[in-house]
């Protein structure tokens, strides 16, 4: 299966784990089958009242086997265990840098709460992979073919007895569970990401929840989704329960049909009635070894069933349809820090883009072309939903356009690594995340390292920079900056932004939760540090936009009006008609 290759990979890179494992296993299996053979051996031999040493050397041997077992087994744990929680860590980590280029594409497309229980468990599943799936049948196997080999030494049918019953509970017993269990795991599957949903629902909009009075209901939602998947959850443990007792039945069948054969054979003097015992427990024993393959194909699925889903969540980057171009041999040039000192500010190219959102029938930006001259302040207005935020989402290589070019600095964005357009570019998104801890830790939140000594006075001049000097370096935050309001979270993201190094400034709104008067402050000092930059800001106020070079009218996706302030406002079309109806609300408010 083509979707279990990661996990081929990463079980190769444990291969010396895996062999120590198997050969330890082979050991304790073999130990245990030899130890209950020769303790059957020994109670017989008692009987016959033999010499000492001979009772010496039986109880010496069982003691030591015991411990070879023991031990064996030791070793075996510790080796395949180590091998599974490396796989784990491996298949974490190489599933992790296939999201990444994918993650909006795939946020649009899922219900988060299902997805990040979707990701965590389908991971988790894999783990089971090599324990209870990839290494049983090996180790079984092994030590299946020892038992037989010598049982045959003392009779055939006894040993096709054995192969009968190994080929019952190998074949016929899973078999039954799978198909006992196919059904029952698609139900246990979909009532895990309703659940899921339902706690994400519950706890991301608790306050809304509660305001409008629909808490109780989507509590009982969720209780009863909790219930439907334990009880489904029970459905599928006594099936696989099931089928471990049948396990356990034909083993003791097959055992009562060894001492029923022997019996035979004794009564005909084909056997010697000492060995009975010891060819009784062998049989039993080995088929304890076995008790894993009952549950084998359970897993086996179950696993397969992660691996395709995790491939089609995150596909690998091969067929990801997220362009890794070659790299330019100038992008480094274009965007290292060291290139900063010059200040060089950034060219911004848009030549005919469109761009429409996965499942979406309508196109969010059509043909949109801009330039955005070195050092330039650009402004992009227009109503709610007309594409703004997706030019941005296209410069920062969040999301790749469905046609036309993005280029900075005469490169196509294609060719950038994305890692370098956001490590030198200041962006202010609409949203911004926040992590508990201090402000000092907010601001420095991508470990930038700035000289210890000047570190405390530039975050302080940053602070004040945005108007929040009432804050200390200390304070702390909360998840989601919660004690925090509004105004001041997008405060504490733009001079998160002033702090990075760079010469493009990406904002979307930045200011649309503060006051006219620190607004104006705020972008006062921002524009300050940003004089030689390239700037591009999407707003909905049109108030300051007089000091923009240019400024963009966006409508439905397309670029209506473009132009200084003074010349849209000369035009009287679009601009003209919003700063208009601007102006009115803003008397209607001042009457
Ligand atoms: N993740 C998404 N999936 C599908 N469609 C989307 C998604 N994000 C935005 N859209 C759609 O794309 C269009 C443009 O959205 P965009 O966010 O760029 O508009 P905007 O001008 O920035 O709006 P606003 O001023 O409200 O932020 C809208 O019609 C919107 O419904």
């Amino acid at each position: 299966m083509k979707e279990l290759a990661v996990l081929s990979k990463a079980m190769m890179q444990e291969r010396k784990d895996i062999l120590l494992s198997i050969m330890f296993g082979f050991i304790a299996g073999t130990a245990g089958v030899a130890l209950f053979s020769a303790s059957g051996y020994m109670i017989s031999q008692t009987v016959f009242a033999p010499p000492l040493y001979t009772l010496i050397v039986l109880t010496s041997m069982v003691k030591l086997l015991g411990f070879v077992r023991a031990a064996s087994r030791y070793g075996e744990r510790l080796a395949s265990h180590r091998a599974t929680f490396s796989i784990l860590s491996r298949l974490r980590t190489t599933f992790f840098a296939r999201l990444i280029p994918v993650t909006p594409g795939i946020l649009n497309k899922n219900r988060s709460g299902d997805l990040l229980a979707r990701i965590v468990g389908d991971v988790e599943s894999l783990q089971h992979y090599f324990l209870r799936v990839a290494y049983p049948p090996v180790m079984v196997v092994m030590v299946f073919l020892c038992t037989v080999i010598f049982t045959a030494v003392y009779s055939f049918w006894m040993a096709c007895l054995l192969v009968a019953g190994m080929l019952i509970t190998a074949f016929v017993v899973p078999g039954l569970v799978v198909s006992w269990q196919r059904k029952l795991n698609d139900q246990v599957r979909q009532h895990r990401a309703t659940l899921s949903t339902e706690v994400t629902e519950v706890l991301y909009g608790f306050r809304d929840l509660k305001i409008y009075g629909q808490l109780a209901q989507r509590e009982q939602m969720l209780e009863h989704a909790s219930a439907s998947l334990a009880s489904e959850q029970q459905r599928s443990a006594t099936q696989l329960l099931r089928g471990q007792s049948m396990h356990v039945m034909i083993t003791y069948l097959v055992t009562w049909g060894v001492l029923v054969l022997g019996a035979v054979l004794i009564g005909k003097g084909e056997l010697s009635g000492v060995f009975l015992a010891m060819l009784i427990l062998a049989a039993q024993t080995v088929f304890e070894e076995s008790a894993a393959m009952a549950v084998l194909p359970a897993y086996k699925q179950d696993s397969e069933y992660a691996a395709k889903r995790l491939a089609q969540t995150a596909p690998p980057r091969d067929e990801q349809h997220v362009r890794v171009a070659p790299v330019h041999p100038n992008q480094e040039r274009i965007w290292e820090p060291c290139m900063y000192s010059e200040r060089s500010a950034v060219e911004v190219e848009i030549c005919n883009v469109s761009f429409q959102y996965e499942g979406e029938w309508r196109a969010a930006l059509k043909e949109v072309s801009l330039h955005l001259a070195p050092g330039s302040k650009t402004a992009i207005v227009g109503p709610s939903g007309s594409g703004k935020s997706t030019i941005l989402d296209l410069l920062l290589k969040l999301r790749t356009p469905t046609s036309g070019v993005l280029k900075l600095n005469n490169v196509s964005i294609s060719e950038h690594h994305e890692e370098s357009i956001w490590r030198n570019t200041h962006v202010v998104l609409q949203q911004s995340h926040f992590f508990r801890g201090t402000i000092r830790d907010n601001l420095l939140s991508d470990n930038q390292n700035l000289d210890e000594e000047r570190e405390e006075d530039r975050l302080l001049a940053v602070l004040q920079a945005v108007q929040l000097q009432h804050l200390a370096l200390e304070d702390f935050v909360y998840e989601k900056a919660e004690n925090l309001s509004d105004g001041e979270k997008q405060r504490l993201a733009i001079a998160r932004a002033m702090l990075r190094p760079g010469t493009l400034w990406l904002l979307d709104e930045p200011t649309s939760a503060l006051d006219y008067v620190t607004e104006a402050r705020v972008l006062k000092n921002l524009m300050a540090q940003a004089v030689n930059d390239t700037l591009l800001l999407i707003c909905h106020r049109l108030t300051g936009l007089e000091q923009m070079h240019q400024i963009v009218v966006m409508d439905q996706g397309r670029v209506v009006e473009t132009g200084t302030f003074d010349e849209l406002m000369s035009q009287k079309g679009y601009f003209y008609e919003m700063k208009q109806i601007e102006l009115q609300m803003l008397g209607d408010q001042g009457a």
